[in-house]
């Protein structure tokens, strides 16, 4: 990656009751993206955010932020950092407004601050209501607000949109785009859905049982998305055969011939000499390789280590 790294861990670990739930993780989180923290559950995601956060002490590794060192330098470090994880923390009995004058002295924010931060996550009209009366949207939006007060560098959220309506996940999903640009932010966010990180990271990094299996942009991870050429023939082992001594090597068996790198000329040779030599092509099709197979395949191999 180009850009500095505003959030790098060495070998981060964590261990419960014996396990490694994280196991020596080496992120590296680009400055001014939006990096998507992507696993199944149970994969680690959250251990390890409470770990950048300071929240839970690493059984082992280092966290450097901003390029200091988090153990050495925690508050000053955590006073830089927006987060949101797990379910907001609020005051149920207090108005939502009332919440975030509280967070907005805690943090030293000027008042300002409370205004602009209503303003982003739209929730101007509804500021004087109690939090207890809110939907599960709006107290999620509010949670954002929380984490955005003091218009830190770097805002990490856990599963931010998880729970929310369609139209919710669709407004939070723009409100998380938007802020790199307009606030010069970067942002961690973590997610089991690989649909989700899809749409809104511009980096990624996936794990699967405690272990990072892929770390890259977002491009990067397109690129391992591939096509294929899948051919059916009268004669699928003589059609493999006659290929092969013209080069052209089936990556997998079955029902079908799967062919990778073939572009239309040579999906057109290949079709030529299979008639030439009297065998019937049945179908020829082309196969994409989806992000959603690259995903499983990855944290799949991993599950059956
Ligand atoms: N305090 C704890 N004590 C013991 N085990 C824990 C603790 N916290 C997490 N774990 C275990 O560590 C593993 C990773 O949990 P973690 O919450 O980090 O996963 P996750 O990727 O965030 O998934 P989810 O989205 O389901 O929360 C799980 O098997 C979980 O049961």
């Amino acid at each position: 990656m180009n850009s500095r790294a505003l959030i790098a861990t060495h070998n981060l670990s964590k261990m419960y009751n014996g396990v490694y739930r994280v196991n020596k993780v080496n992120l590296a989180v680009p400055e001014g993206e939006i990096f998507g923290f992507l696993g199944p559950n149970g994969a680690g995601k959250s251990t390890s955010l409470k770990m950048l956060l300071g929240l839970i002490k690493p059984t082992e590794g280092e966290v450097t932020v901003f390029g200091r060192e988090l153990a050495k330098d925690r508050r000053s470090i955590l006073k830089q950092i927006g987060s949101l994880i797990e379910s907001p923390s609020y005051y149920g009995h207090l108005t939502g407004w009332e919440n975030l004058k509280i967070m907005q002295r805690l943090h030293d924010a000027p008042s300002k601050n409370l205004y602009e931060v209503l303003r982003i996550v739209r929730l101007e009209k509804q500021k004087d209501k109690r939090v207890d009366h809110y939907s599960l949207g709006m107290k999620q939006r509010l949670g954002i607000a929380m984490a955005l007060l003091a218009f830190p560098k770097l805002l990490i959220l856990d599963e931010p949109t998880n729970g929310l309506d369609p139209a919710g996940i669709l407004e939070i999903r723009e409100l998380i785009k938007s802020l790199p640009a307009r606030y010069g932010m970067t942002v961690m966010l973590s997610s089991h859905l690989l649909s989700e990180i899809e749409q809104i990271a511009s980096s990624v990094g996936i794990i699967s049982n405690g272990h990072l299996l892929f770390q890259g942009t977002m491009g990067q991870l397109n690129a391992k998305t591939k096509i294929s050429i899948s051919l059916k023939t009268s004669d699928n082992q003589a059609a493999e055969r006659l290929l092969l001594k013209h080069g052209f090597q089936a990556s997998s068996s079955g029902p079908r011939l799967l062919f990778d790198h073939l572009d239309d000329t040579l999906t057109a040779q290949v079709n030529r000499l299979l008639v030439d030599c009297g065998l019937d092509v049945i179908r020829i099709e082309e196969r994409k390789k989806s992000l959603e197979d690259i995903f499983l395949e990855l944290t799949g191999k991993e599950r059956s280590l």
